[in-house]
């Protein structure tokens, strides 16, 4: 039997060249719209935000109490009228010798410059004075008083263009009253798997030689994190027919990054780098990286101009898992706006021996956390590494990438070297944070 040869033999690149060219691909985000302020979490803002007015517009009292004039010698207060949040009335002022009831976030009366607090004075029965001792007379100015824009003040920038904007981040939207933002759209993305091996875990039958597809569903369900909706575009099998007409579909569909997995390697059905070498541009076919050494890149030009990404990602499901979240999520987060795309990076402590690859650099799964995580510990700066507060790096085991048990709770990525032997249990180790929902460290 002939075995046809790969139609080309491609040179390893080292992931951060691999990045660099990936990302100088994606020249600006896709697009931007206006999103109403209530539900743009998760996008990222394509201007800067400044505060239209004062949080709080006037100053308010930050306690349930009485508005005073502070240093008042007087021991008993007469109650001159009530401010309550929401209800003010504006023809109320306080003097020496007045009071007036403030609720929490009510505003204060004209006159008064400080709250005193309703469990510090004593109703005096049948009257409509309070009794307050010292407790005034010992009073500053501002004392209980949140001040005319000192939360928040007008023509301060609150939030930057390229901001990912978090819940916190609609608070203050919403607090200052703006009703819409200005964000990034999001990429769209597809996804397929290829090989005659692969069924859908939903499918009927299975031949004796067939598996379950473990990449496209987990693809789909990274992707969605980033995108704005994410296209499935199945099975395609091991011939170039089918392979060619998903592509064509993906391209018709308005498609940003087109996923692949499995059929980049040597093997004589591995039929995605020939096709992409024919259709668009490889820009890489092999990265120096474990796992994950076959990872393809392309583009392919549509008609208009616009480029589609193509990644051809190894079928093995713990490769696909680690090159999407290490090459793919950078791109699609570049694509959605984010200024810093890349997975961030942390240093821990190694909690196991973990053996180097003589060839290849690895990215091993880990478990981030922080031992004996008290709540308010506490470390002081002079303390030794060893008593320090340090988040340790826990392997998830035998780290080949058929086994997906080693992406099991794995929270980040160890960057092993390349090297002989092993970083033994209590190095200190740089980790890329993986983007996953148990982040636990
Ligand atoms: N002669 C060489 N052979 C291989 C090399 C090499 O350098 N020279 N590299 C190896 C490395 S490293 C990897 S990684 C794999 C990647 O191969 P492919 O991308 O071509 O993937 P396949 O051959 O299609 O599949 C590999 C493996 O994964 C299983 N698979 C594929 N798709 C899925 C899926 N959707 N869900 C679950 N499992 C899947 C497939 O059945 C295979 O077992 O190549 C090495 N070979
Ligand atoms: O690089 Mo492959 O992804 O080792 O298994």
């Amino acid at each position: 039997m002939a075995y046809k040869t790969p139609a080309a033999l491609y040179k390893m690149v080292p992931v951060e060249e691999a990045l660099e060219t990936v990302l100088s691909e994606v020249t600006a985000p896709k697009d931007s719209f206006w999103c109403p302020a209530g539900i743009c979490f998760n996008h990222v803002l394509d201007e800067d935000v400044v505060a239209p007015l004062d949080i709080p517009d006037k100053p308010v009292s930050i306690v349930d109490g009485f508005a005073v004039v502070a240093g008042d010698p007087a021991k008993e207060i007469e109650i001159c009228g009530e401010s309550r949040a929401g209800h003010v009335d504006e023809k109320i002022v306080v003097e020496r010798g007045k009071c007036c009831y403030v609720t929490t976030g009510a505003a204060l009366p004209r006159g008064a410059d400080a709250v005193v607090m309703i469990e510090d004075t004593k109703k005096v029965e049948d009257t409509k004075k309070v009794e307050v001792g010292a407790n005034v007379l010992a009073m500053s100015a501002g004392e209980n008083v949140r001040q005319t824009g000192s939360d928040m003040a007008e023509g301060e920038c609150i939030l930057r263009k390229g901001k990912l904007l978090d819940g916190a981040d609609v608070a203050m939207l919403n607090s200052l009253g703006i009703s819409r933002v200005h964000v990034f759209g999001k990429p769209v993305c597809a996804v397929m798997s290829t090989g005659d091996e692969v069924v859908d875990a939903g499918a009927r039958e299975r031949g004796r030689h067939q598996i379950f597809d473990a990449n496209r569903p987990a693809l789909k369900a990274c992707a969605e994190r980033h995108c704005s909706s994410v296209v499935d575009l199945g099975i395609a099998g091991d011939t170039e027919g089918r392979l060619e007409t998903l592509v064509e579909e993906a391209l018709e569909d308005k498609v940003d990054v087109l996923v692949t997995s499995g059929g980049v390697s040597m093997g004589d059905a591995d039929l995605v780098k020939p096709f992409l070498e024919k259709r668009g541009k490889v820009h890489f076919g092999k990265v120096l990286m474990k796992p994950g050494k076959p990872l393809t890149f392309a583009t392919i030009e549509r008609d208009c101009g616009q480029k589609m990404l193509v990644f051809g990602l190894p079928g093995n499901p713990v490769s696909s898992y680690v090159t999407f979240n290490l090459v793919v999520v950078p791109a699609l987060r570049k694509l959605a706006g984010w200024q810093k795309p890349l997975l961030k990076r942390l240093s821990a402590i190694t909690a196991d021996e973990i053996k180097m690859d003589p060839k290849r650099p690895e990215y091993h799964r880990v478990i981030l956390s922080l031992p004996k995580a008290e709540a308010f510990a506490y470390s002081d700066p002079g303390a030794s590494e060893a008593s320090a507060l340090a988040l340790v790096a826990k392997s998830t085991g035998f780290q080949r990438s058929s086994r997906l048990l080693s992406l099991r709770d794995a929270n980040a990525l160890v960057e092993v070297p390349k090297g002989s032997g092993s970083i033994p249990a209590g190095s200190r180790v740089s980790c890329l944070l993986l983007p996953v929902s148990n982040a636990t460290f």
